[in-house]
Parts: structure tokens; C-alpha cells; sequence
């Protein structure tokens, strides 16, 4: 019932153990509060948070419109509602080292467990696709001095993401890697790799954990949470699978409304209305009532609790 009675502090310490190398475990995307309901009812590990999918979703484009306040708020709002650990897509920090000591600090305030910060010019795009530019090495660096410096709990996951495979080759991106990790990075994104060599090549050059991230229709292949685990993969992410597969849901039915006039044909695909108030624990909120108001007025019917579901 309401949110989760994990804290913070108790999510970032699991966070820190699940990221074992080799592990590959899989933190699906939560397009809102409830879908990070049920990733944890499906027994995943963590929730991801996507840039890509809070742009999207206000009817952006991932080009690094969306403010601080905008992420921190939403990305809370999500957190909140599992006791899974959450890692959130900083983009590039919003703004200068300053800016990204405070993104860190708002970021823990909403009860993340870890974000990931790129080393992309503004304005960002997507990782996977052309024309993207990245900063030199010196800058990216003091954004992630800055983070690391200024979270308050140590068990925040600092995340280094690097785009420069796609701009200057595998050899550069590894030694990007190598160089953000000793300026801080708790754990390494490498972006739009080709293929499991590449991952294996960025897991056994670096020492801490390395993200894969599995979107569709990118770069990467979509390869298997063994084949991930086998390169030495510690977490894989699925940024912007729920969000394609509820809008490719939502536009399917409204086909089917508009030229057979009603959603009859889809109503199987739907989730019930007994599932959706099983995942927000209506029969929690009953019982609380019940609980409270549990006085009696003599020769008076004060009614019983909504049954009527
Ligand atoms: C991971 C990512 O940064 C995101 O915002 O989810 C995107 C995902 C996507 O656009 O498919 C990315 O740049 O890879
Ligand atoms: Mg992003």
C-alpha cells in the first residue's frame, strides 16, 4: 500500500551488491510509477529510468529539453513505488561540474539509487544514433569528480557513460572508460557497441561494473541476458521496451475503435480491471478503512466500505 517501505540507503547498499561482474542483471525501463510495480512483481533486479522514455513521454524528443526538476520528480515518483533498486539516465548532468553536483544531490533527495552521466556535447541525442559529438576527456572527467564528490551517501552509483565508440573507435572508448573510472565512476556505460566482443573487450579492461544497454532498434545487437553474462556484463538495460510495447498496445486499440467503432477486438490484450487493482493493492486501502472506521452508531447505517469492486 502508498509506496515503497524500502529506503534509499537500503536500495543503494543492494544496488552495490547485485553489480557483480558477469551477472548481467536485467533493470527493465519503467515508462511511469506503476510499470516499476510490476517489473518488481516479475522478480527483476532494479528499475531503469530512461532519458529517453521522460522526453518521450512528455511528447519530446531525447535531445536534452527535459529539465532537472522534471527528471528528479518523475524519476522520485517512480523510485518510490518499488523496493527495487532505480538507476536514473542523468543525460549529461544538466549543465556544468556545479550543475552536476547538485543533479547528484536532487537525484538522492528523490531516492534514486545510482545515475549515469554521458560524456556528450549539448545538445545530446540518443546514443544509437549518427552525428553525435563528445567532450574531451578533461570535462567529461570534472563532471564525474563533481558527482562522485558531492553525493552524500557513498552508496549512490556514480555511472560513467562514454559515447566515443561511436565517434572515435573501441580503443578510445576503452581508454575513456579507463580514465573515468579513476576519476570517480563507480561503474561504466559504454555506448552503441557492435558487438559482444566489444563488451567483453570494455568488461575485461576496466575494473568495475559495466552496463549494456539492449534498446531496440539501435545499434547493438539484442543479445541474451547469457550471452551479456558471459562477456562479463554486470546489469543490462531495457530503456524503452515498456514504453514501445504499451504505445504499440495504445495504438493498436484505437485502430481497432476507430474502424470497427468499438475496442471489443483488443479487450483480450487488455490488462483486467481485477489485475490493475491487484497492482495498485486496492484491497490494502480497503482493509485500512476498514480499520479506521470501525465505529458503530447505534440504529444508524453508517454503510460498510466500497465493496463494489
Ligand atoms: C539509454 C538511453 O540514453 C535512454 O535515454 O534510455 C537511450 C535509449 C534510446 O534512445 O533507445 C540511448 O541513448 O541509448
Ligand atoms: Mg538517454
Amino acid at each position: 500500500m502508498l509506496y515503497s517501505h524500502t529506503t534509499p540507503e537500503a536500495k543503494r547498499r543492494t544496488l552495490r551488491e547485485l553489480l557483480v561482474p558477469g551477472t548481467a542483471r536485467q533493470f527493465p525501463g519503467a515508462f511511469n510509477p506503476l510499470s516499476a510495480r510490476l517489473i518488481q512483481e516479475k522478480g527483476f533486479d532494479g528499475v531503469y529510468i530512461s532519458g529517453a522514455v521522460l522526453a518521450n513521454d512528455l511528447g519530446l524528443p531525447d535531445i536534452g529539453l527535459t529539465t532537472l526538476t522534471e527528471v528528479a520528480t518523475r524519476a522520485g515518483q517512480i523510485a518510490r513505488m518499488s523496493d527495487l533498486p532505480a538507476i536514473v539516465d542523468a543525460d549529461t548532468g544538466f549543465g556544468e561540474p556545479m550543475n552536476v553536483a547538485r543533479t547528484v544531490q536532487e537525484l538522492e533527495n528523490a531516492g534514486l539509487a545510482g545515475c549515469h552521466i554521458e560524456d556528450q556535447f549539448n545538445p545530446k541525442r540518443c546514443g544509437h544514433l549518427d552525428g553525435k559529438n563528445v567532450v574531451d576527456l578533461d570535462t567529461m572527467a570534472k563532471r564525474i569528480a563533481a558527482a562522485a564528490d558531492a553525493r552524500r551517501d557513498p552508496n549512490f552509483l556514480i555511472m560513467a557513460r562514454t559515447d566515443v565508440r561511436a565517434v572515435e573507435g573501441l580503443d578510445a572508448a576503452i581508454e575513456r572508460a579507463k580514465a573515468l573510472v579513476d576519476a570517480g565512476a563507480d561503474a561504466i556505460f559504454p555506448e552503441a557497441m557492435k558487438d559482444l566482443s566489444e563488451f567483453e573487450a570494455v568488461c575485461r579492461a576496466v575494473n568495475v561494473p559495466v552496463l549494456a544497454n539492449m534498446t531496440e532498434f539501435g545499434k547493438s545487437e539484442l543479445f541474451t541476458r547469457a550471452q551479456l553474462a558471459d562477456a562479463g556484463v554486470a546489469i543490462v538495460i531495457y530503456p524503452v521496451t515498456l514504453l514501445r510495447s504499451a504505445m504499440g498496445a495504445a495504438e493498436r486499440v484505437l485502430d481497432a475503435l476507430a474502424h470497427e467503432g468499438t475496442q471489443e477486438s483488443g479487450v483480450d490484450a487488455m490488462l483486467t480491471r481485477a489485475r490493475l487493482y491487484e497492482l495498485v493493492d486496492y484491497e490494502a486501502y480497503n482493509r485500512f478503512d476498514a480499520g479506521i472506521f470501525n465505529f458503530q452508531v447505534p440504529g444508524l447505517d453508517i454503510g460498510s466500505n466500497n465493496a463494489a469492486l
